[in-house]
């Protein structure tokens, strides 16, 4: 028999190109993705709680979980640890649910090694100008962080060929359109495949 487990969606794209904000509308509806959470070095910011956004951990509290293998990836991003827990994601696909992590891309880039059966999606800006005025009206940075952010930026760009699909994010609700018609296509690509196979054990038998 096949094995029903769960798909796993990788959200992924330059920061300020609004993944925390599509990913909060995709959550918002009707969905049966488990979103997981991930842990962080950054400080919390206004509003953020404790395992809703993020599980926020000391340096060395994180440098521990690595140690321990406890990561599935993680990445350093602007002086700040990020890492996606793997006892949760694995868990959870076994018991047969799709698991949805919203990552920047160099860890997106580690989890492709581990899952290249996982569905990636990038998240493309408009234009590289309305980038930067996203990372500058979120005003959540400094100025400097603002230069850092847009320099990972043009990196990150760079990487966009690795991804599965690519969803330009003018306009938030049309993006999340965008992923839930991704997400059922997968799904219905998947069954095809299994019914083939099948199909093929039978015809042999
Ligand atoms: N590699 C990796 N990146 C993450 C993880 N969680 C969040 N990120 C990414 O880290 C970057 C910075 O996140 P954050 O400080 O919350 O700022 P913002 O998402 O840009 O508002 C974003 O690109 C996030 O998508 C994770 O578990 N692993
Ligand atoms: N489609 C969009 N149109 C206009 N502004 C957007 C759109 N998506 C996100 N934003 C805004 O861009 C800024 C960065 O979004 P955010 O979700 O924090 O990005 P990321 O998680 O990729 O760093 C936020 O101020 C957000 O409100």
């Amino acid at each position: 028999m096949i094995e029903e487990k769960g798909i796993l969606f990788i959200l992924s794209g330059p920061s300020g190109v609004g993944k925390g904000t599509v990913r909060k509308a995709l959550f918002n509806q009707d969905t049966d993705l488990k979103y997981s959470i991930s842990m962080t070095t950054r400080e919390k910011r206004p509003g953020e709680k404790e395992g809703v956004d993020y599980f926020y951990k000391s340096k060395q509290d994180f440098e521990q979980l690595i140690k321990e293998n406890q990561l599935l990836e993680y990445a350093k991003y602007v002086n700040n640890y990020y890492g996606t827990p793997r006892e949760y994601v694995e868990k959870t696909l076994e018991s047969g649910y799709d698991v949805f992590l919203e990552i920047e891309v160099q860890g997106a880039l580690q989890v492709r090694e581990n899952f290249p059966e996982g569905v990636f999606i990038f998240l493309f800006p408009p234009s590289l100008e309305e980038l930067k005025n996203r990372i500058v009206h979120r005003g959540t940075e400094s100025q400097d962080l603002v230069l850092n952010r847009l320099k990972e930026a043009r990196k990150e760009i760079e990487m966009m060929d690795k991804y599965d699909y690519v969803v330009v994010n003018d306009d938030v609700a049309l993006a999340v359109k965008k992923i839930q018609a991704i997400i059922q296509s997968e799904h219905l690509k998947r069954e095809r495949i299994a019914k083939q196979y099948k199909q093929l054990l039978e015809d042999e038998l």
